[in-house]
């Protein structure tokens, strides 16, 4: 076969992919139909999961990886998900027969606000009559005004924060939030004409995104920027000069509005950046029981200490979760606050009911913007035991943790330092969150010899805390030239404590969390596996963890074995082994020397900010 003849059956594949992916889509909504009819919830994650293990294990057989199969197939199924929500919607909430859909939105075309809106409203399969506005109170004008049925409104970034402006408006406006939709902003440098990076010259920008992409521009030399009111304002700039020598910056799809194409695309400092943005109408809508709602209020609570927290508790008490809290002061109302509060609930369940009623009585100010369908649709994940299941079965895996496997003793890189190697490693753990105390800490464990700095961010603290307790570890160990540790006990943490931390540590129940092992298996910072009552389990723990991997496994040994299990642990592994101790001053360097002698690599041991057993037990080890 030639080249056109190959490319010909590629051609007619791809379009029997797409006539299926429609045929696919038209039973999505018979289902959807026959869930109306039968009430039950769209979503069913487990009918998900079962599809998802037999395609897995299908695509293997083909030759097919099982990352490539469940993304595409998320993708297919959030797509599936989000259309019969659209038609119960469609059919709770009919809409005025008019010939074309209406939207207010800020900026020109090309605006990432008009892409959001172009998005967001496809699902009516319409014709659009786009108003383009200057600012976002025009916005609430033109809609509340009845020029046009929708507004879009950015409400959120991830690397910028709230829009302020806009939550003020909303306190005053009698619209209501109908939608929401979230949009990745993705900066590229935008050309009119065939040209290379080095050729360009001048950068029409809008200050955002050229703050948001700043690193990346700072390499490029001699750059004349001019500044625009928008982004689409750059861009058609760049469209009418058409020259090899100016670029602008903006999304792809938006530049493609103004006949542009990308010459260098992911420019922005921070990789992950999205926009929320909120749909706003003036009638409100219902969201079908069937589908995940979330609803927006505002309230004042007065300032009597603990008014918060008791609005809080009522959310609670009804067992509704709150996704979001922002608060903003109230013009003409010094120092008194009105909270923007968002929940993973439908404004008409009981639940709901109930609250607001309660909510009514011990508040000053009480007002449900909408309630709206959530957009979110998050992707079902199999777990790894299922995962595990439609591999086909190894035949003579080797025993890795052993020393058949591996002869000599592994060394664990921690940081800037060796575990396993002729020295032993210090770990000085901190056994609750020291608060401003951590500097003062980590500059005595320094003094005293201490190389790892270990302390738990995530354990009793919502995810959001976790995550600016592991930024400050990672900032001091980095100040005070130490290794940092801290536990794990899900595969989010994995992922979150791999960015920040040299080390992380797994709990003996860990053992029981496949997906907990395979994503710290899967992770590249080293491990340290702690011990379960049965040691030779924690070895099938280990094996688990190595065939994901990642060899850099170390074992602790936190219930003080007996030196003879511990001799009999290293003649077994190559994975170097810490003892966690405990004890006074006048044991412990004795304990350390002797267990250094059994082949321990590394030791553990509490630190307070009174004691000092740590440079005692440095000073016997490095004598
Ligand atoms: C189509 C259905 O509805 C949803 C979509 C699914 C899909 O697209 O495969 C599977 C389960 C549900 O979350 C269904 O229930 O079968």
């Amino acid at each position: 076969m030639n080249l056109d003849d190959i490319r010909n059956n590629i051609t007619r594949l791809d379009q029997e992919l797409l006539s299926l992916l429609a045929q696919r889509k038209t039973l999505s909504l018979d289902v959807a139909r026959s869930k109306l009819e039968n009430p039950r919830p769209i979503r069913d994650q487990e009918r998900e999961q079962a599809l998802l293990v037999d395609l897995v294990s299908q695509g293997r057989q083909l030759g097919l990886d099982a990352h490539f199969v469940t993304r595409i197939f998320h993708t297919i199924i959030e797509d599936s998900v989000l259309s019969q929500q659209a038609l119960l919607q469609d059919l709770l909430n009919p809409r005025d027969s008019v010939p074309a859909i209406s939207v207010a939105f800020l900026g020109l075309k090309g605006s990432y606000s008009n892409m959001a809106a172009r998005k967001y409203l496809s699902r009516f399969q319409a014709p659009l009559i786009e108003h383009n506005c200057e600012s976002f109170q025009q916005i609430f004008e033109t809609v509340e005004s009845g020029q046009a049925q929708y507004g879009i409104l950015p409400i959120e970034n991830t690397s910028s924060g709230a829009i302020n402006d806009v939550f003020d408006l909303m306190q005053h406006t009698r619209l209501s939030i109908v939608g929401e939709l979230t949009q990745p902003i993705e900066h590229c440098l935008l050309v009119a004409t065939d040209t290379r990076v080095e050729q360009i010259k001048t950068l029409y920008t809008h200050s955002q995104p050229y703050q948001q992409c700043s690193q990346y521009l700072s390499r490029l030399a001699d750059l004349d920027v001019k500044f625009c009111a928008a982004s689409s304002n750059a861009m058609e700039q760049v469209a009418r000069l058409s020259r090899p020598d100016v670029a602008a910056l903006g999304s792809a799809d938006g530049g493609a509005l103004h006949g542009l194409v990308p010459l260098v695309e992911g420019l922005a400092n921070q990789k992950q950046n999205m926009t929320r943005f909120i749909v706003v109408a003036r009638k409100p809508i219902e969201v079908a029981e069937q589908i995940p709602a979330k609803t927006s209020f505002i309230m004042s609570t007065g300032q009597q200490s603990g008014a918060l927290v008791e609005a809080l508790l009522v959310l609670r008490n009804h067992g509704i979760t709150m996704t979001r809290l922002e608060s903003r002061p109230i013009i003409g109302n010094p120092w008194e606050e009105m909270f923007y509060v968002d929940v993973a609930a439908n404004a008409n369940s009981g639940d709901m009911q109930s609250a607001m009623k309660e909510l009514g009585n011990i508040t000053r100010f009480i007002k449900v913007m909408g309630c709206y369908p959530s957009a979110e649709v998050s992707p079902t994940r199999i777990p790894a035991r299922l995962l595990n299941k439609t591999q086909t079965p190894k035949q003579n895996e080797p025993v890795r943790y052993s020393r058949h496997y591996k002869a000599d003793n592994t060394r664990v890189q921690v940081g800037p330092f060796t575990l396993g190697g002729d020295e032993p490693l210090l770990i000085a753990e901190l056994e609750s969150w020291p608060g401003s105390q951590l500097d003062e800490l980590a500059r005595s464990i320094k003094e005293q010899g201490g190389q790892v700095l270990a302390l738990d961010c995530f354990t009793d603290v919502g995810t959001e805390l976790g995550l600016d307790r592991l930024q400050q570890l990672h900032a001091t160990a980095e100040r005070f030239d130490l290794a940092a540790m801290t536990r794990v006990t899900n595969a989010e943490q994995v992922h979150k404590a791999a960015e920040q931390v040299d080390w992380l540590l797994l709990d003996a129940k860990a053992s029981s969390n496949d997906e907990l092992l395979s994503a710290a298996g899967r992770c590249t910072r080293p491990l340290l596996l702690e011990l379960a009552e049965e040691p030779e389990h924690s070895l099938k723990v280990a094996q688990h963890i190595l065939q994901q991997g990642n060899q850099q496994l170390a074992l602790l040994d936190s219930q003080a074995l007996p030196l003879s299990s511990l001799l009999e642990l290293s003649s077994r592994t190559h994975l170097p082994l810490v003892s966690r101790l405990s004890g006074d001053a006048t044991t412990l360097p004795r304990l350390g020397d002797a267990l250094h002698a059994a082949g321990v690599s590394g030791f553990s041991i509490a630190v307070t900010d009174s004691n000092r057993t740590l440079e005692q037990l440095a000073q016997s080890l490095y004598r």
